[in-house]
Parts: C-alpha cells; sequence; structure tokens
C-alpha cells in the first residue's frame, strides 16, 4: 500500500516515513516537511479541520466540529474600499459556523498533534505556553482523553479553561516568564515517555495552521494574491506558505503564491527589525533591546516568541522572501482600534493578536501596499471570547504542581510527575 505521506528534508533532499520525527536523521538545520501522494486536494465530508485530512499527517481523524470558516467580508471591506477580502476565522462565532470553542487558531494545531501522537505511540505530550496553545491542547485532551503536560508562567494560569471536563492535564505553573516555562518543560522531557510536542518543527501544527489558507482559497476559488497575518513565532506564516505551495502544485487554484504580510506589536518585533535589515539572524541586542520591559508593555503578549523559527532553511525569512511579503510593526493603540473597527464592520470581538493583522490591513490598504481589487486573505487568528463566555461553560484547569523560576527538576518535583504518568498507565522506567 503506498504511504499516504513521507517526511521529507529539504537540506539534504532525502525522504522518510513518519515515526512523530521532529528532526532529520541527518541532522540538517531545516524544517521538515510533509509530501502527500494525493496532489490535488480531496475534501472529506468530516467536520472541522478534518475536512482536509488528506492533508493532514494523520490516519484517522476527531469527531470535534472545529475547523477555519471563511466568508467575503461585506463591512470591513467596504469600510478599507477592498472588493475580494476574504476572512478565515478561527474562534467562536456559531452564527458563521465558528466553533473553536477555546477561541483561537491554536486548535488547528492541538487537534492533529494530539492524533498524529496518538497514531504514532510516541508518549506523552509536552507544551509549553504562554496561554491559547495551553488551552487548545487542554481542550484536545478534554475531548480525546490524551494526556498532556503543560507548562505555563503562573501569571497564565487563568488562561487554562476547558469548555468540556475533564482535561487529562498535568498543568505545572512556573514562577517566572515564558522563557522559564520553555526551559522547565524541556527538563519535563527528560522523562522517558514524554515528549515535546515541537513548535515549528512539528508538521502536525504547520499542517494544521495550512489549512486556513486551504480553506480561504476554496472559498474565494482561487489563491488569495496577498494574505495577512500577526506572528509570535511565524509557525502560521510558514503554514501558509506551505499550502499554498501544495495549492499551486494542485493545478486549480493559481500560478502565484501570496505575499505574506506579516504583523508584530511594538515594541517587541524582532522578525520585523531582522527582516528591515535584511538579515537572517535575530540579533538579541539589536532585535529585542530592553526585552522583558518591551514584552511587559505589547497589548498582543502572545506575540512575544523570542525565539522563533526565522532563520533555519524553511522558516519565516524563507516564507517571506519566497513570497515578496512584507512586515508591520503596530503599536497598541492601532491595534486596539482596528479592534473595535472589527467589531463594528464584522460584529464579532477579536483576540489582540488578530486585531494587529487587522491594524497591519489597515495601514496597507491607507498607504496603497495593497491594490482596492486585489484578492486578499485576512487570518482571524482568535475571537469570540465574548460570544463564548454567554454560550459555554468554562472549566478552569487546576495547577498539579506550583515551581519557582530555575528550580531543578529533580527529587519531589520529578517523583511528582513520574507519578502522574504512571496514574496514565505510561511505564515509567527509574
Ligand atoms: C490568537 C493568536 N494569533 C496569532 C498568534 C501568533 O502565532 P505564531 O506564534 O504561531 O506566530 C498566536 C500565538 O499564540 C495567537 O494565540
Amino acid at each position: 500500500m503506498r504511504e499516504k505521506y513521507l517526511i521529507h528534508c529539504p537540506g539534504c533532499g532525502r525522504s522518510f516515513p513518519d515515526h512523530y520525527t521532529l528532526d532529520c536523521p541527518s541532522g540538517c538545520d531545516a524544517l521538515l516537511r510533509t509530501v502527500y501522494a494525493e496532489r490535488r486536494l480531496p475534501l472529506r465530508s468530516l467536520p472541522g479541520v478534518f475536512r482536509y485530512k488528506e492533508w493532514l499527517p494523520v490516519e484517522g481523524h476527531l469527531r470535534v466540529d472545529a475547523g477555519p470558516v471563511s466568508y467575503a467580508s461585506e463591512g470591513l471591506a467596504r469600510e478599507l474600499g477592498l472588493s475580494h477580502l476574504t476572512v478565515t476565522f478561527s474562534g467562536y462565532w456559531p452564527e458563521r459556523g465558528g466553533r473553536m470553542e477555546t477561541c483561537s487558531f491554536k486548535e488547528l494545531e492541538a487537534q492533529p498533534t494530539v492524533l498524529r501522537l496518538r497514531e504514532k505511540g510516541a508518549g506523552v505530550i509536552q507544551v509549553s505556553s504562554a496561554g491559547n496553545t495551553g488551552r487548545a491542547f487542554c481542550q484536545a485532551s478534554a475531548l480525546t482523553g490524551a494526556p498532556v503536560v503543560v507548562v505555563v508562567p503562573a501569571s497564565a494560569a487563568d488562561r487554562l479553561w476547558t469548555t468540556v471536563e475533564p482535561p487529562n492535564v498535568c498543568l505545572i505553573t512556573v514562577d517566572g516568564d515564558y522563557s522559564d516555562s520553555i526551559a522547565f518543560g524541556r527538563e519535563v522531557c527528560s522523562i522517558p515517555g514524554i515528549v515535546p510536542e515541537g513548535g515549528a518543527k512539528n508538521v502536525a501544527r504547520r499542517d494544521g495552521m495550512g489549512t486556513v489558507v486551504l480553506d480561504g482559497t476554496l472559498s474565494a476559488g482561487r489563491l488569495p494574491d496577498s494574505y495577512f497575518q500577526a506572528v509570535g513565532s511565524g509557525t502560521g506564516a510558514i503554514a501558509a506558505w506551505e499550502a499554498a505551495e501544495r495549492l499551486i502544485a494542485d493545478g486549480r487554484f493559481g500560478t502565484r503564491l501570496p505575499a505574506l504580510h506579516l504583523s508584530q506589536n511594538l515594541p517587541f518585533v524582532p522578525m520585523v527589525r531582522a527582516w528591515e535589515a535584511g538579515r537572517r539572524d535575530i540579533l538579541p541586542a539589536e532585535d529585542m533591546p530592553d526585552v522583558e520591559a518591551s514584552i511587559s508593555r505589547v497589548y498582543a503578549d502572545v506575540l512575544t516568541n523570542r525565539h522563533p523559527p526565522w532563520g533555519v532553511r524553511g522558516g519565516v525569512y524563507d516564507a517571506l522572501a519566497a513570497s515578496g511579503g512584507r512586515v508591520y510593526a503596530v503599536g497598541n493603540d492601532d491595534a486596539r482600534s482596528a479592534g473595535r473597527l472589527f467589531a463594528e464592520t464584522e460584529e464579532i470581538d477579536l483576540d489582540p493578536a488578530a486585531a494587529v493583522a487587522v491594524a497591519s490591513l489597515l495601514r496597507a490598504a491607507e498607504e496603497g501596499l495593497v491594490g482596492p481589487d486585489e484578492r486578499i486573505l485576512l487570518n482571524v487568528t482568535g475571537g469570540g471570547y465574548a460570544r463564548a463566555a454567554e454560550d459555554l461553560d468554562r472549566y478552569p484547569v487546576e495547577p498539579y504542581l506550583r515551581v519557582r523560576a530555575g528550580e531543578a527538576f529533580a527529587g519531589d518535583v520529578r517523583d511528582a510527575v513520574r507519578g502522574w504518568l504512571s496514574e496514565q498507565g505510561v511505564a515509567v522506567r527509574a
């Protein structure tokens, strides 16, 4: 039987079967990609994101309604003088079919990732997050029963909730920032049986996010000329580029890559600075000066990733270069007023990150960086929190362990996580 997909390394050119593979076995510094046997996108009559199952690295599917929804904008499009604006919305908006109950596109990543891991029998997944990603994985855990270890800064713990109970989550809060949580999460993965979710390296995350471009393109009938998104790690932007390449190879939707228009929130804009300086490297002193202070001042704090996959082969720099893209540094006031404008014209509330993307579109339209008749895809990466609060139950995820920044992952702390793992029926070696 032919394989549904293979993993391909753009570094050495080798292709191989997937064993939940995150890195090239030859050690190449490149993001691995999936290559699907089906070149033409077949659609499945399945719910949510699994409609695009043939281009997801999974065999089965989950019975979950959460997927991207796309529509031709009228209100915002009129306001901006754009004749072909497609909005692809990830969040809770039942009137439009939006059923992502944790309200962000991180559910597009979490569902195929949890399923891929289960199918490959790779172990229990570990996720470090500042909020939306962790919440999406808690929800995936609650829906599937899959055990998940989530590490977050203590200040973000109240962002972790689900709309169904109970998630099977070992929540560890770290009394420090997002970087401390990432460092602690790495140590947790030293326990055999716990595997890192892999971030941008994980093809299930990228292909899940790439469904935004699939959905927006099918809705509009052809590939967009321009694609707008706010970026923190930029994984969604890489995913958009890869999905667009697949649609070009499909042959039915156009031949040109959409230009990526990527935005970050001032004053923390490392990718904007590195791009404007024409650099493949992010230099902390130049691109992230006063890092703690600037992170504390942004409106959309989910965009404050200090280690984005920028210069790696197949990363964000390459995606911008290949597509002839642009970057935008958006101030808090502009983001807030763009969020209000969206709520007035489209009638749904936005995640602050999505408001940053809308602000970049406003600027592009005002400055003529996009033409009035261009076909535009706006990736609204999160929203509908107010709507969800009216309709849905909310179950907070309680911390299982609380640790200090820099605390060693040893002794009682390590034993506690091992104890939790064995409760899940995972064999834990000494
Ligand atoms: C709502 C929302 N939009 C955009 C982003 C940026 O995504 P990425 O970090 O993959 O670039 C995030 C990241 O958490 C997010 O939660």
